[in-house]
């Protein structure tokens, strides 16, 4: 892989990712745009804390295609859907977390609610906790293609912004580059903690 400094933003997100233990046992995966039609998609089943930039892999965004025959991540659809629907995003980042596996199994809705948090901010736009913000939570799938035409068609109706969960699965959240996908992420997970503490308090 020649110079890219997008890609060695990336490695580093998925270091820190790892040291937050927010990529457990090969859990999650992440991908940076190269330009209007690839993307870098980090490689199936390896460990997302240690990877290097030799694991990142080509993937075509309009078709999946994959030009070196290897083979990038199992949920590397919701990536490229994401670099279809969003042309300004550049960076996707998908994590297993306990926060978002358990709180999107607690909410049996089909989006979790946030307000009331001056942390909501960290979200590109957000400038008040007076907003609600509804972040949409998908029934997993195992099928990628089916998941992914589900979230499209979702979006036409109401477009995503910032992330998304998928139940008891884990949390795709991007951003206009790496550094704002690691807000989003550290954003919406901080979010996550403290209105699964709330629910828990408040239930007591
Ligand atoms: C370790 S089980 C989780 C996988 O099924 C999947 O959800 C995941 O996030 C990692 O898949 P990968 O193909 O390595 O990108
Ligand atoms: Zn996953």
């Amino acid at each position: 892989m020649t110079d890219f400094l997008p890609l060695e933003h990336l490695v580093a997100a998925c270091h820190w990712i790892g040291g937050k233990g927010w990529a457990p046992a090969t859990g999650g995966n992440m991908s940076v745009r190269q330009d209007a039609e690839y993307c870098l998609l980090s490689a199936s089943g390896k460990d997302k804390g240690s990877l290097t930039r030799d694991d990142f892999i080509q993937v075509e965004i309009a078709t999946n295609a994959v030009p070196s025959g290897r083979t990038p991540s199992a949920e590397t659809g919701l990536h490229t859907l994401i670099y279809r629907l969003f042309p300004q995003a550049g960076a996707v980042l998908h994590t297993h977390t306990v926060n978002s596996t358990v709180l999107s199994r607690v909410e049996k809705g089909d989006a979790l609610l946030l307000s009331g948090y001056e942390m909501q901010k960290t979200l590109a736009g957000q400038q008040t906790h007076l907003n609600t913000i509804a972040i949409p939570l998908f029934d997993n799938d195992q099928d990628m293609t089916a998941l992914a035409q589900r979230i499209e068609a979702f979006a036409a109706a109401t477009p995503l912004q910032y992330g998304f969960l998928l139940r008891g699965h884990g949390l795709t959240c991007w951003g206009k580059d790496v550094n704002e996908a690691r807000r989003h992420l550290e954003g919406l997970e901080f979010l996550f903690e403290c209105e699964l503490q709330r629910r828990l308090l408040e239930a007591k």
